[in-house]
């Protein structure tokens, strides 16, 4: 068998929703969709594979290197890319030969392209298999051992030029309604008074007095001094976390509010490598029994370089439970199932149609199972396999 085309798209995410460090207006997402020669149902299997929001598009560097490199191997060394049995793919024998000539360092952007394939790759393998990704996972790399339901909770509460305190409470009783029972909402992006009243009304108003259902977001965007002040109103509120406080590469920083603030700290999702995580867990004081490490396999080099990350925690005495992963989609959710982790990001209401979950599946006590149709089952997500997946791979 063999990867016989990949074609990809750039698809608008664009809305008018900001947090405390960017705006959406002109996010964009890649997507790619890996053509194989095998045949599953009368069809050649095609895996799919998109970034989450956060980054933009990745196209010009998927055209320029990632893509003509996977195609020139397919071309003239097939077996570099299929696993022992010649019968299948092997993602994580395909990685290396995407990132030949690269140099070390400096991740982020190609991360991203890296990370689009990668998922595209995991999708085919598992389809060519005929078993969810999931299960995949479990057996390959979990001795068999899959959760049967997933931890995920809602993340929103963003800026938004026309939404007041009566919106944002609306936004997240919305989300209680729709299963979850843990939300996510913006700070930083405006003065703390300010945010302290919406973080009040979402916990008295939304969540009957339980901060713990609510985790907050700053984006990176504080300095110490910022990130300290808001840590001191934080604190005895008992929120669920306290999300990217500061640039997610200041590990001082981090280490020292550590040092003050007693809650959960989470952080990660623009960390892109295994050894920017190492760094994190190195010097950035995270503490094991309670912080968040929400790196996201779809923005930094896929789940091949996830599996690496999960080892370096290992190595580090890290629970993978500590992990719930950035995104909001498919792929993390397969992750999270198939090798242990301790949740999922959900977007109910923003990025579509790239966020959220099967179709027919829904979240109960912010707890979703998963689907049993082989790959990432993008397919039961019928809105974005009708108008972008569907359309890009011409089935
Ligand atoms: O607003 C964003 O960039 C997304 C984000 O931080 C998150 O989902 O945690
Ligand atoms: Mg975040």
């Amino acid at each position: 068998m063999s990867i016989v085309d990949v074609r990809d798209t750039v698809v608008p995410i664009r809305s008018r929703i900001r947090n405390a460090y960017i705006d959406f207006e002109a996010m964009t997402v890649s997507v790619v969709a890996v053509i194989t020669d095998a045949v599953r149902d009368g069809r050649p299997v095609v895996g799919f594979g998109f970034n989450s929001n956060g980054r933009y598009n990745a196209q010009g560097l998927l055209r320029d290197r990632f893509v003509p490199r996977l195609l020139r191997a397919a071309r003239e060394h097939p077996a570099t890319l299929l696993d022992p049995s010649g019968a299948n793919l092997d993602p994580q024998a395909i990685w290396p030969i995407l990132m030949r000539n690269e140099k070390p360092g400096g991740h982020g952007e190609r991360s991203v392209a890296v990370g689009v394939l990668d998922m595209a790759l995991w999708d085919a393998t598992a389809k060519i298999a005929g078993v969810p990704l999931w299960r995949l996972l479990a057996d390959r790399f979990n001795g068999g051992a899959a959760d049967s339901q997933v931890f995920v909770y809602a993340a929103g509460g963003y800026y938004h030029p026309d939404k007041g305190d009566a919106g944002l409470r609306e936004e997240m009783r919305s989300y209680l309604e729709r299963g979850y029972s843990v939300v996510k909402m913006k700070i930083g992006g405006a003065g703390l008074d300010e945010d302290l009243r919406r973080i009040e009304t979402v916990v008295d108003d939304v969540l009957d007095g339980a901060a713990d259902r609510l985790a907050v977001d700053a984006n990176g965007r504080f300095d110490l001094g910022t990130a300290l002040a808001y840590g001191e109103a934080l604190g005895p509120l008992g929120v669920r976390w306290y999300e990217e406080p500061a640039d997610p590469l200041d590990f001082k920083l981090h280490s020292v509010l550590s040092e003050r603030y007693p809650g959960p700290l989470a952080t990660g999702e623009n960390l892109f490598s295994h050894l920017d995580a190492r760094n994190l867990i190195r010097h950035g004081g995270m503490r094991g029994d309670r912080d968040i490490l929400q790196f996201d396999p779809a923005l930094s080099y896929g789940l091949t370089e996830y599996l690496r990350t999960l080892d370096m925690l290992d190595q580090h005495g890290w629970s993978r439970r500590r992990c719930i992963p950035h995104g909001g989609h498919q792929f993390a959710l397969n992750i999270a199932a198939g090798l242990g982790l301790g949740g999922n990001e959900s977007y109910p209401d923003v990025f579509e149609p790239f966020n959220g979950f099967a179709d027919h599946i829904p979240v109960e006590s912010s707890l979703v199972k998963l689907p049993d149709e082989p790959g990432l089952a993008l397919e039961t997500k019928s809105e974005l396999y009708r108008s972008v997946l569907k359309p890009l791979a011409q089935l």
